[in-house]
């Protein structure tokens, strides 16, 4: 007699195979009606059954098809909520920056190429700023990579600020009002983008640690050591201004947009405005989503491996708040 599992089969698409398991989901290799290529990301049943995990799911689903960037990883369809939830994005076969810096073990990127993959994220990031949202989990893990570019994706965490969310992120890349239980903010995610920009740049993060605690003091009080010092080839006006990035104060950052602006001059591009919120957002909106039901119009990494006392990966993603009411 056949197991009394769920189908979770989503109509339309034709699960070619396994791209990646996450902690709330199964990322297949996918092809739509129309044979394309996705990535088809479909909750685990316990993600399902775990109201907190559904709506974050749903949150992703929703989000993820309301931007619209090139170096944000696009969404095609979804369905939020339910049974048959899914969300379809883009396929990148050659996987994450987390892959790519695993498979170039241990050896730092060319500069000119970790640039180019910071200057991408930058674009990324400015762009969801200037609609409002946060995307509280910049890390190698949630850059794809494809041809020497880079998209952001996973907006699993993402809230846009007049709707509000919950403050959440990846201890090795979290900012220390974060780690202090304040509410995130841009600023949040420009302490992330320097955490991923010192790693490339310098080859090792600006905190080590093995435990949750060892890395929340690493990020409260103490300074990175200079990015020139790791790496004299890094522009001095590039390690400044990660380092400003790494600031303790959200205040003492700089923008998102500065990084990029900032990267792409060094590469010796003229760095196009990205133009003020209303040019992102047409006519003052949010985009428009697209498709959200039944399939529409048209798969942790290996660099997070440390546990904390508490059995809890430090690489994975942490709740402060969820934290603070458990212990
Ligand atoms: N667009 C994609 N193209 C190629 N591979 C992908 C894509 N999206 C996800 N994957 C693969 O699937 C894995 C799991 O995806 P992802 O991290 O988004 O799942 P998740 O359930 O949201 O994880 P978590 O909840 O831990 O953040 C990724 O590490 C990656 O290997």
């Amino acid at each position: 007699m056949a197991p009394m599992t769920a189908d979770r089969s989503i109509p339309g698409y034709k699960l070619l195979h396994l791209l990646g398991r996450g902690h709330t989901s199964l990322v297949h290799l996918a092809q739509d009606a129309r044979g394309q290529q996705v990535a088809l990301k479909i909750p685990l049943e316990e993600t399902l059954r775990a109201q907190e995990a559904a709506e974050r799911f749903g949150n992703e689903v929703r989000l993820t098809l309301q931007f619209r960037h090139p170096h944000v990883v696009q969404g095609y369809a979804g369905t939020p909520f339910g049974p048959k939830a899914f969300v379809a994005v883009r396929y990148y076969p050659e996987g994450t920056l987390c892959d790519l810096l695993a498979a170039r073990a241990g050896e730092r990127l060319p500069l000119e190429e970790a640039l180019r993959l910071l200057a991408d994220v930058a674009s990324g990031l400015t762009y969801l700023h200037r609609l409002g949202a946060v995307h509280q989990d910049v890390k190698t893990q949630n850059v794809y990579v494809d041809g020497g570019r880079a998209a952001l994706g996973d907006l699993g965490s993402a809230y846009l600020t007049a709707q509000g969310g919950q403050s959440s992120g990846s201890p090795y890349y979290m900012a220390p009002e974060i780690y202090r239980g304040e509410s995130s903010s841009a600023a949040s995610d420009v302490y992330s983008l320097g955490v991923l920009a010192y790693e490339l740049l310098g080859g090792q993060r600006p905190h080590q640690g093995d435990t949750y605690e060892d890395l929340m003091a690493a990020h409260l009080t103490r300074f990175a050591p200079p990015l020139l010092r790791l790496n004299p080839a890094v522009p001095r006006v590039v390690a400044r201004l990660v380092e400003l990035a790494l600031a303790k104060r959200p205040q003492d950052r700089p923008k998102a947009d500065a990084l990029r602006r900032t990267f792409l001059a060094v590469l010796g591009e003229v760095p196009e405005d990205e133009g003020p919120e209303e040019d992102a957002c047409p006519g003052g909106a949010a985009p428009a989503p697209r498709q959200v039901g039944r399939h529409g119009q048209s798969a942790p990494a290996p660099c997070s491996p440390e546990t904390s006392p508490t059995g809890e990966k430090v690489g994975s993603r942490w709740n402060p708040f969820r934290r603070r009411k458990s212990s």
